[in-house]
């Protein structure tokens, strides 16, 4: 199968390439690697291949040549080169990382796990674009599918707390770059063990409203503070990232009628590259948490229930544990004093694993596995 990657050295493209190369995806495929900005340099190698010369990524000819599109190059990207692709009657495979085509009609949202029953009906029926879910979606229902799956959830409210990654790698630098203005801000009085703590909160505090605290990606503090407000904002109060939720996670699992309320808000925090999210769940019937968490835990291979114990939620559902894997860790899954059908968990992915490039190379894998 010839394979067309776009946005292969972005962050994104990055952590996909290195997944496809821990897997052994490229031993399977014949790749060309795709530019925006280096056309004619030399390609890179990958699981020990290379395609020669990076291609132009904008051009037609030389993407129809290939039976499946990867892009991580973004969404301005998708909505200037797929509609041209298809109107040349490329028929291939499109999978994409950005957001543009998610809620088209002809798009299905891979997330496999949880929905390799629409994936394969979809391939079954022609269809040939395939998105990746947002992060925070696609986290959720890795980490809560068994009770969705099983028809269990009357409503869900995920309260965000999502990490620099998610706004681009120029946020993740700027993160530490505020975090090491503060210190060097303060670094004198904190190595005195007789300076008073309030006169360093209020030189941290002073220094964080100042124009010398890095702020140009988000615009806003984040470290030492933190943005209630993720994406652009719409007229129905929610902000895009809040609104995704429960449209792409309905879609990903394929109801179209009787859609699952699943709003709340979304926060971003200063966290590397998890995503972590506070989920207040209505079932539709009291069960005992036994079985929710049996429910919760057999529903895929990643997904960890973690005791509802301080050591274990201190020790297991945290960034600093989960960065770099991709296991789901799912806890503090209790009963809320709401009634005994309303139940809270709390739940923490990496977001360029399985919030992004995951599900990409999973979907080529499928569709290697049925040519
Ligand atoms: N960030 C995220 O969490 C998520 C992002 N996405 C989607 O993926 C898209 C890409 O995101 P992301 O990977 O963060 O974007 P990046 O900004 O990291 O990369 C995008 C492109 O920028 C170009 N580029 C220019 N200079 C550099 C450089 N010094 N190093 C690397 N690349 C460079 C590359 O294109 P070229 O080689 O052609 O010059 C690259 O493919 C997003 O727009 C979004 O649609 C989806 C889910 C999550
Ligand atoms: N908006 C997400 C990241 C992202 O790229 O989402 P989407 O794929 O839905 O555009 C975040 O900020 O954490």
């Amino acid at each position: 199968m010839k394979v067309g990657l776009v946005g292969w050295r972005g962050m994104v493209g990055s952590v996909l390439m290195q997944r496809m190369e821990e897997e052994g995806d490229f031993d399977l495929i014949q790749p060309q690697f795709f530019t925006t900005s280096q056309k004619g340099q030399a390609a890179p190698v990958f699981g020990g291949k290379s395609s020669g010369v990076l291609e132009d990524a904008s051009d037609i000819e030389a993407l129809k040549a290939q039976d499946v599109i990867i892009t991580c190059q973004g969404g301005d990207y998708t909505k200037d080169v797929y509609p041209k692709l298809r109107e040349a009657g490329w028929n291939g495979y499109w999978i994409d990382a950005a957001s543009s085509l998610r809620m088209k009609d002809d798009a299905i949202i891979i997330l496999d796990p949880v929905n390799a029953d629409v994936i394969n009906r979809g391939i079954d029926s022609g269809v040939k674009t395939y998105v990746g879910g947002n992060c925070t979606v696609s986290l959720m229902l890795l980490a809560l599918g068994g009770l969705f799956e099983k028809d269990l959830v009357e409503w869900a409210s995920p309260m965000t707390y999502q990490a620099a990654s998610g706004a681009g790698a120029q946020n993740m630098r700027e993160l530490i770059s505020q975090m090491g203005a503060i210190h060097a801000n303060v670094k004198d009085k904190l190595e005195n063990p007789s300076s008073a703590i309030l006169d360093i909160d209020r030189q941290v505090a002073d220094f964080i409203g100042s124009e010398d605290y890095p702020k140009a990606a988000f615009g806003v503090p984040l470290a030492g503070s933190l943005i209630p407000y993720i994406d652009s904002q719409l007229e129905s109060g929610q902000s895009r990232e809040e609104w995704k939720a429960q449209v792409e996670a309905n879609k990903i699992m394929g109801r179209s009628d009787n859609q699952v309320p699943v709003d709340g808000l979304c926060v971003r925090v200063g966290a590397m590259r998890c995503h972590s999210q506070a989920i207040t769940l209505k079932l539709k019937k009291d069960l005992p948490l036994e079985e929710i968490e049996s429910i919760i835990a057999a529903h895929n291979e990643w997904v960890k229930v973690i005791p509802n114990t301080r050591e274990a939620s201190m020790k297991e559902l945290t960034p600093a544990v989960v960065t770099g894997t991709l296991s789901i860790p799912v806890g503090r899954i209790r009963k809320l004093a709401m009634g005994p059908e309303y139940i809270s968990a709390f739940t923490v992915g990496d977001q360029l694993l399985w919030g992004a490039a995951e599900p990409l190379r999973r979907m080529l894998r499928i569709l290697l596995n049925r040519s």
